[in-house]
C-alpha cells in the first residue's frame, strides 16, 4: 500500500539549540509503519528534545520534520498521535479522577455530541488495567505518585488507540508488573499495525517488541539497528552495527 511508504516519523537533518547551545546536531529520523522504534541514549543526550522536536514541540532551528509525509508546521491530523510525555507538567493542579483523564483520550474518537458509548468505556477499562490503575480510577491524578500520573498518561495515550504512539521514558518509576503490562498493551497496539517509537533508559520487558534501536550521544545519532548488549559486547559476532563511538556508547550503558 501507498500509504505504507509514507513515514509516520521523519526528521531530516534535524538541528535544534536552547539559547546559543546546540543539542541536536542534523539528526536524520526516520520511523517505518509498524516499528517499534526504542531511542536510548545517556542523560542530556538529546532523546526527548528529538521526539518533541519531531512532533513540533521544540522548534527545529535546522533540517525539518514530516508526519505521516506532512511538514509538521501544517500537520493538523493529531487524532492520529498520542504522545506521553515525561512528567505531567508541574503545577497542573487539575482536580481530574484517573478515569477522566483517561477518558479524554476517546473523546477525539467520539461522535461530537453524543455520550461515551459502552465501546469506548471498555477501551478506557482496558487502558487503566493495563498500565495497572484500575483500582485508582476514582482517585485524583494529583493524589498520585510521579510514576502513577505517568501510568495514567500513557492510558490515556493508548485509550486513544492512535496509529502512532510516542512515549517519553514510559517505564520510569514503574514496578516490574506494570512494565510487563505495558509491553503486553503495546505489543497488541504494533500487531494491529501501529507504529511505536519511545525513549527509554533500559528496556526490561519492552525489550522483544522493540525491533530497532536508536542511540544518541551528544546530540547524534551513534548507533541505528538490533537492540544494542547493556556492556561492552559491541565487537561480538551477531552485533550487526560497529561504530566509532563504541567507548562512548558503553558508558551510556553504565
Ligand atoms: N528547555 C530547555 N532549555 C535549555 N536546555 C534544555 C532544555 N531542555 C533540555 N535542555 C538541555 O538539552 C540537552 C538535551 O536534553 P534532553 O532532555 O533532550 O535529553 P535526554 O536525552 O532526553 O535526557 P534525559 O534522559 O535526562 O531525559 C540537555 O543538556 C538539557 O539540559
Amino acid at each position: 500500500m501507498a500509504e505504507n511508504d509514507v513515514p509516520p516519523v521523519a526528521v531530516t537533518h534535524g538541528v535544534v539549540h536552547y539559547g546559543d547551545r546546540a543539542v541536536l546536531h542534523g539528526v536524520d529520523l526516520r520511523v517505518e509503519t509498524g516499528q517499534a522504534v526504542a531511542l536510548l541514549g545517556a542523560n542530556g543526550s538529546g532523546k526527548s528534545t528529538l521526539i518533541k522536536s519531531s512532533l513540533g514541540l521544540v522548534r527545529l532551528t535546522g533540517g525539518e520534520a514530516a508526519l505521516f509525509g506532512t511538514p509538521v508546521p501544517r500537520f493538523r491530523a493529531w487524532h492520529r498521535v498520542g504522545y506521553v510525555p515525561q512528567r505531567l507538567g508541574a503545577g497542573s493542579g487539575v482536580p481530574a479522577t484517573v478515569r477522566e483523564v483517561v477518558s479524554a483520550g476517546r473523546l477525539s474518537r467520539r461522535v461530537l455530541g453524543l455520550p461515551a458509548r459502552k465501546r469506548d468505556r471498555l477501551i478506557v477499562e482496558r487502558a487503566l488495567e493495563a498500565v495497572g490503575l484500575a483500582d485508582r480510577a476514582k482517585d485524583p491524578v494529583t493524589s498520585l505518585s510521579g510514576g502513577q500520573q505517568q501510568r495514567t498518561l500513557i492510558a490515556r495515550a493508548l485509550a486513544a488507540e492512535p496509529e502512532l504512539l510516542v512515549l517519553d521514558e514510559p517505564t520510569a518509576g514503574v514496578d516490574a508488573a506494570s512494565q510487563e503490562a505495558l509491553a503486553a498493551v503495546l505489543s497488541d497496539r504494533v500487531a494491529d499495525g501501529a507504529t511505536v517509537l519511545l525513549v527509554a533508559h533500559e528496556l526490561g520487558p519492552l525489550e522483544p517488541l522493540i525491533d530497532r534501536a536508536v542511540v544518541l550521544s551528544h546530540g547524534r545519532i551513534v548507533h541505528d539497528g538490533p537492540v544494542p548488549e547493556p556492556a561492552g559486547v559491541h565487537a561480538e559476532p551477531g552485533h550487526v552495527h560497529v561504530h566509532p563511538h563504541a567507548k562512548e556508547e558503553e558508558r551510556l550503558w553504565t
